[in-house]
């Protein structure tokens, strides 16, 4: 088996600090979870491995069992004597969440550890600046970094008016301009993902995701829109959710981080500039709609805030109702109020059981 390089699976200084209280274990990072099944990755290659049982009685929240990019302390680096055990895991810095279909009030960790997130857009007809707010407002959420990659620049002929109106609303956030025709972008790609960094691709369907995942790998590991693999691809049909570029870093791409349900956002950054205007309302608690001296409908007015742009706080503020909590404090909260009334962490570990079931 070959040996893995881990500071460009994202092992860091800070996890290898960490990591040093647990003596006689290895560390490694999550690359899959089944139900309570998980692929680690360690320096010898990947292994299967499941939480030790005192991890999952020490267990306070859902938020705190491992995910999708998460560094284990795990006890064994190969499955020669059997499954290994996962005894601990380090501290997080970035946390991407999003709740359950079909609940109202759960909330599923997605993937972690992600330094950023590569928001997709195809240039064509999937160009729509209201989902971009709603993305931007979901990777600032994460404590990851957004920027934004807008693909198939060669179905684009005003690529100058989308930069102009993109401007607009991503403050201060990078944008990166692809297409599969060509390679010239990767260099500037590369940057986010080198040094071992991790990024993860969040975007539409069908706006070339697994392309430039493709692309950047130099070979296909994803299935893309067009024909499907031969025989032999068919029959592996676990896709590979932490993808390690050689040289480089890692790329997250899970199931969940595609399909984006209700969200939580972080408006106060991808919406500053309304809540810069929104400070000069002559009313604290301006709603913006009918008040006097509303700075916001005075921007309106004069032509330096859209409508549209109003409309789609206002939706995504509503939609993401606890909107001054992140993906974090949220997670808390949710399991205060599912849990807080009944008789503890037995109950939260059911519920953990039948999630895994549901899956
Ligand atoms: N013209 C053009 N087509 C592209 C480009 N990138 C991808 N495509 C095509 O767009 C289709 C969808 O690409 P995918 O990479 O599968 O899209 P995806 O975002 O991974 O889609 P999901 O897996 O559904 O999330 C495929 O037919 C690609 O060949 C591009 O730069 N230009
Ligand atoms: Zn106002």
């Amino acid at each position: 088996m070959n040996t893995i390089d881990m500071k460009h699976l994202g092992l860091t200084e800070t996890f290898i600090q960490e990591s040093q209280k647990y003596r006689d274990l290895y560390i490694g990072r999550v690359s899959s979870q089944f139900k309570s099944v998980y692929k680690v990755i360690t320096e010898k290659g990947e292994l299967t491995a499941e939480i030790s049982g005192k991890f999952l009685h020490s267990v306070r929240a859902m938020s705190e069992y491992p995910s999708v990019g998460d560094f284990v302390m795990v006890d064994r680096t190969d499955n020669a004597q059997g499954n290994g055990i996962i005894h601990h895991m380090l501290t997080r810095k970035s946390v991407f969440a999003r709740k359950v279909a079909g609940t109202t009030s759960d909330l599923q960790v997605v993937a972690t550890n992600i330094d950023t997130i590569l928001i997709c857009m195809s240039l064509n007809n999937d160009f729509n600046l209201r989902r971009l707010e709603r993305y931007l407002s979901i990777a600032w959420d994460s404590g990851a970094t957004p920027v934004i990659v807008l693909t198939k620049s060669d179905l684009c002929k005003d690529l100058e008016s989308r930069l102009y109106d993109i401007s607009l609303i991503a403050i201060g956030v990078d944008i990166l301009v692809t297409t599969s025709l060509s390679d010239d972008w990767q260099p500037v790609m590369k940057k986010y993902l080198s040094g071992g960094q991790t990024v993860a691709f969040i975007g539409s369907s069908g706006v070339g995701k697994s392309t430039l995942i493709n692309c950047l790998l130099g070979h296909s590991v994803l299935d893309t829109g067009g024909i499907r693999n031969d025989d032999k691809g068919r029959h592996t049909t676990t896709r590979r959710e932490l993808i390690l570029l050689p040289g480089l870093g890692v790329v997250i791409d899970t199931p969940g981080m595609r399909e984006l349900g209700i969200i939580s956002a972080n408006l106060s950054k991808s919406f500053a500039d309304i809540d810069d205007l929104a400070a000069q309302c002559h009313f604290n608690d301006c709603s913006h709609k009918s008040e006097q001296k509303c700075a916001v409908q005075k921007a309106i007015e004069d032509g330096h805030l859209s409508v549209e742009r109003l409309e789609s706080y206002w939706k995504l503020k509503k939609e993401a109702k606890y909107d001054n909590l992140n993906s974090r404090m949220i997670e808390k909260e949710k399991i205060n109020d599912i849990f807080g009334s009944m008789s503890g962490m037995k109950n939260v570990r059911k519920f953990f059981r039948e999630q895994n079931k549901r899956r």
